[in-house]
């Protein structure tokens, strides 16, 4: 047996290679066949070889990849050997994400085991997405965010007072804005998607903020486990144990909301949350469902699960995603003073007109605060690209290129903020870039930190107040400026798919 084994591991081996190297450029044709300009692709890696080895980080990498694509509308492009059209071509943009949204509806996650994930908005497929979507968007509407109002002038209220203990009124004193922010919009998403009132900057030993805070954290072997499955075999992912938070907190988190429901099904209370919306929303659903008008409504009602996966989801992707927003503009502010002066300015005299408890009508009174977070997302979008999965055949309009169903369709944000056809002199941070005359001028399909079309970040009014609300407590009460350990220009993390600083953000806080 040994001396067969001896014989034949050569000729196997050989097999072998060649059956992996034939599973893995079979495709490598594909968009020539379509007659769509590409990128050659190489064995394993496709296109995103420097990636995979982690050469450059994702920004980086999307936008270098997008400048050498530049001139072309859409470009042939494979992520290992998943076959992705990139498109640059805003009016392009504009019929995958609105004009023809039907046949693009999806997004290309992965399915994982967990229901937890699985059930999660930013997962579902098709009509379930269509359901959850329909009864999720009125909880986010300008009318009941002005309800939550209160709920969020309470987080705010805690960084300021936690910022007047750990500062220093002559010296200041150094943070690193990310973790410091990171305590607000936890706090911010706990009280309106769990219905707890935590604050994690002064009580950051309380059970939820300690699991919370380790939600996204993985050992080593899992996160190269699914890297490498992602890449080589992203169909075994319902099999294993694939995921991208920690599911002891997941799970953790998911008892908290259950425990929540529990208790405000047995004492009747209501809060002005987020948590209470949704519950509400299912409720008027079930109620409907019994309508007299006989139709069959059960198809709009979301199952316990259902619920509590999207606070779930809110906490994994809201507090990281809003409290980049807050710690770039920090950083855009600390290097322009005149800026953060103005801004400063403009905060007072709209509370001073609103009064601090109407704070969601007097954050509708700072175009400057507005402008300049509408910068901040165009230099420092937290996702670097938006994507979509073909779920129809699709023919380009004006030209005879299909796009087969399950081919990704990638639009690069990163690269489109930093196009100087649209930004001139991107690399400067300009607010005026926003003003209702500048914009008008534009595309709007060259400015998507939110995404675009009906499946676009279903909370960008709830990031944007909630985050404007941390801003005006900060600048009202608060200098901020540069320090010894902030580094200028700050260069990506290479270890984030979500926009991170390599060495943090540091800065100086100082009482006014
Ligand atoms: C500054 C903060 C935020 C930014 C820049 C942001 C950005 C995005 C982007 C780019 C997408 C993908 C859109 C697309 O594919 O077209 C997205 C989706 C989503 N975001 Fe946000 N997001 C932010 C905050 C939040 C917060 C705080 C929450 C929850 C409380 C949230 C919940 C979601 C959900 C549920 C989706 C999936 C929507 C769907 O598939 O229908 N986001 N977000």
């Amino acid at each position: 047996m040994f001396e067969f084994l001896q014989k034949v591991w050569l000729p196997l081996l050989i097999i072998l290679l060649a059956f992996l190297y034939g599973h893995f450029t079979k495709n490598f044709d594909y968009w020539k066949k379509k007659g769509v300009f590409y990128f050659e692709p190489v064995f394993l890696f496709g296109n995103i070889k420097d990636r995979i080895l982690f050469r450059k980080a994702f920004h980086q990498f999307w936008l270098d990849t997008y400048r050498s694509m530049k001139g072309h509308k859409f470009v042939g492009f494979f992520e290992g050997r998943k076959q992705t059209l990139v498109v640059l071509d805003p009016e392009v943009i504009n019929h995958v994400c609105i004009r023809d949204f039907s046949h693009f509806v999806d997004r290309p996650t992965l399915e994982l085991k967990y229901p937890l994930h699985q059930r999660q908005l930013l997962n579902l497929k098709g009509q379930e997405w269509k359901k959850v979507r329909s009864l999720l968007t009125p909880a986010f509407s300008s009318g009941k965010l002005k309800i939550m109002e209160p709920l969020l002038r309470q987080c705010g209220k805690q960084l300021k007072q936690y910022l007047e203990k750990a500062t220093d009124g002559e010296n200041g004193a150094i943070f690193d804005m990310k973790e410091l922010f990171g305590h607000y919009t936890m706090d911010a998403i706990a009280t309106i998607a769990f219905g707890i009132q935590t604050d994690s900057l002064q009580n950051p030993d309380s059970e939820f903020i300690k699991s919370a805070s380790r939600l996204t954290s993985l050992t080593i072997f899992k996160r190269l486990m699914t890297f490498f499955v992602l890449l080589f075999a992203p169909r075994l992912t319902k099999y294993l144990p694939i995921s991208f938070a920690n599911q002891d907190v997941m799970n953790f988190l998911a008892s908290v909301v259950k425990d929540t429901i529990r208790h405000r099904e047995s004492s009747n209370e209501k809060r002005a949350d987020f948590l209470q919306m949704m519950l509400d929303a299912n409720a008027e659903a079930k109620a409907a469902q019994k309508s007299e008008d006989g139709s069959d409504r059960s198809q709009f009602v979301m199952d316990e699960t259902t619920i509590v996966a999207q606070s779930v989801l809110f906490m994994v992707i809201g507090f990281d995603i809003s409290s980049s927003l807050l710690t770039f503009a920090s950083y855009e502010l600390a290097l322009h003073e005149e800026i953060q002066q103005r801004l400063r300015q403009e905060i007072v005299s709209a509370l001073e007109k609103h009064g601090e408890e109407n704070i969601y009508e007097a954050v509708q009174d700072m175009p400057l605060l507005e402008m300049v977070f509408n910068e901040t997302l165009r230099k420092h979008p937290p996702l670097a690209k938006i994507d979509r999965a073909c779920t129809d055949d699709y023919t380009i309009p004006d030209t005879s290129i299909v796009i087969d169903k399950g081919v990704h369709v990638c639009i690069p944000v990163l690269g489109l903020h930093y196009d100087p056809e649209y930004y001139p002199e991107p690399e400067k941070f300009i607010p005026e870039r926003f003003s209702p005359e500048e914009k008008s001028k534009r595309s709007p399909y060259v400015f998507l930190p939110f995404g675009i079309g009906p499946r676009n970040c279903v909370a960008s009014r709830f990031a944007l107040l909630s985050t404007k609300v941390a801003m005006v407590y900060l600048l009202k009460n608060f200098e901020i400026s540069i320090c010894e350990k902030t580094q200028i220009p700050y260069k990506y993390s290479r270890f984030t798919m979500l926009l991170k600083a390599e060495k943090g953000i540091w800065l100086n806080i100082k009482p006014l």
